[in-house]
């Protein structure tokens, strides 16, 4: 069966126009067109229809998460029309070259239903969160720290802000902030070890402190930045944050993830305000290398702790390819208690932790991607 689901509240508001203009006059037997009326509204109208099921759905990545959450049952094959704020999971597969904003680049898993191309199989994070009886499940990305908090505060700027830039205001707001907390980075399940990318080589190695023994390693904080990602390298059209996942593509259950501890800095001595104003350009920094077509990861600390590029000092991003990962915050620290999957956010109680493993369950989602 073959059904059109349209988010009219994504992005720019725009998904409906777009599906009547662009997208239904190329499809001839679709059974079903569901404008959503509310969040929750996808996933009723898919709960009692047969699979196998194709959904054209236009909206961000919010509602696919939405969908594969209340149905991960299901064999749901997905053609996506990128119609929400970041649609992450639509320019990893489809990365654009300044041509995001034109119909066509809009319309290429389209295409590729259309000429009956092999789709994807998704790779699935399960986060679990302690004291909750179920995971939550995300095919883009699972983070903590400051990506957690723009997500966070970026939602009460939905309606003044509804393009991209509700994302830069929240990182602003955030931007001194520094996440106490501990991480787990777990082993790769196929090589039992976790792995590192080493910019000198730009290979990904066996981290020297993961042993067939003692696979696992543990960070300790301050964390400024933690995300992990699975099946995209890049949040938004332009912003490559886990270029990796794509330029050297990862074993099965495998995720990226990034990370920005501030004390490895050089000319940072300890955590106070002093150090976490003047850390700020350094970060935006960071970020912006992603805006350079992931850059960020190739930078290096001077002995003076300034940021050069492919310099001989210590990496400033700390990019792991892992099975998963466990964070456990410090109990002072309410802002390392957010945990962000795909947008919807998570919060760990009181003495409780995060934990995130790929491809936990098996499942049967998959997407029209590149031919
Ligand atoms: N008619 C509706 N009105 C309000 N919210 C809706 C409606 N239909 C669906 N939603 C909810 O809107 C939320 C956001 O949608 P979505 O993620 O698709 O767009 P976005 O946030 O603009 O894009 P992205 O996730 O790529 O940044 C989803 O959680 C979904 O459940």
């Amino acid at each position: 069966m073959l059904v059109a689901i349209i988010n009219p509240a994504s992005g720019h508001n725009a998904a409906e126009q777009f599906f009547a203009d662009h997208v239904l006059p190329l499809l001839d037997n679709v059974d079903h067109v569901l404008t959503t009326n509310a969040a929750g509204h996808a996933e009723q109208f898919i709960r009692d229809l047969p699979d196998p099921l194709t959904v054209v759905l236009g909206s961000g990545d919010g509602t696919l998460h939405e969908i594969i959450n209340a149905l991960p049952n299901r064999l749901i094959t997905f053609v996506l029309v990128p119609c929400g704020t970041a649609n992450a999971l639509y320019a990893s597969l489809f990365p654009p070259k300044d041509d995001q904003e034109t119909t066509a680049y809009k319309l290429q898993s389209v295409q590729a239903f259309i000429n009956k191309a092999t789709p994807v199989h998704l790779s699935l994070a399960s986060t679990s969160i302690s004291g909750s009886p179920t995971a939550s499940l995300s095919s883009v990305v699972v983070s903590t720290s400051l990506h957690a908090s723009i997500l966070h505060h970026s939602e009460a700027l939905r309606q003044t802000h509804p393009g991209l830039e509700r994302f830069k205001i929240a990182a602003e707001q955030n931007s001194t902030k520094w996440y106490k907390s501990r991480a787990n980075i777990l082993p790769i399940p196929s090589r039992g070890l976790v792995e590192i990318y080493d910019p000198k080589s730009n290979k990904f190695i066996p981290h020297p402190d993961s042993t067939t023994d003692s696979p696992a390693l543990e960070l300790h904080g301050p964390f400024t930045y933690f995300l992990s990602t699975v099946n995209i390298d890049r949040l938004e059209p332009q912003f490559r944050i886990s270029p990796l996942a794509r330029a050297i593509p990862p074993p099965p259950a495998t995720c990226d993830i990034v990370v920005l501890r501030p004390l490895r800095d050089p000319s940072i001595a300890q955590d106070d305000e002093q150090s976490r104003v003047s850390y700020v350009p350094k970060v935006w920094k960071v970020l912006g290398g992603a805006y350079q077509d992931g850059a960020h990861i190739q930078f290096t600390y001077a002995a003076n702790g300034e940021i050069e590029t492919a310099g001989d000092g210590p990496p400033v991003i700390e990019y792991y390819r892992a099975g998963g990962w466990e964070w456990v915050p410090d109990d002072q620290d309410p802002d390392a208690h957010l945990v962000c999957a795909d947008g919807a956010i998570l919060h760990i109680p009181d003495n409780g932790r995060a934990a995130c493993t790929i491809d936990a369950i098996p499942h049967t989602f998959s997407v029209y991607g590149p031919v």
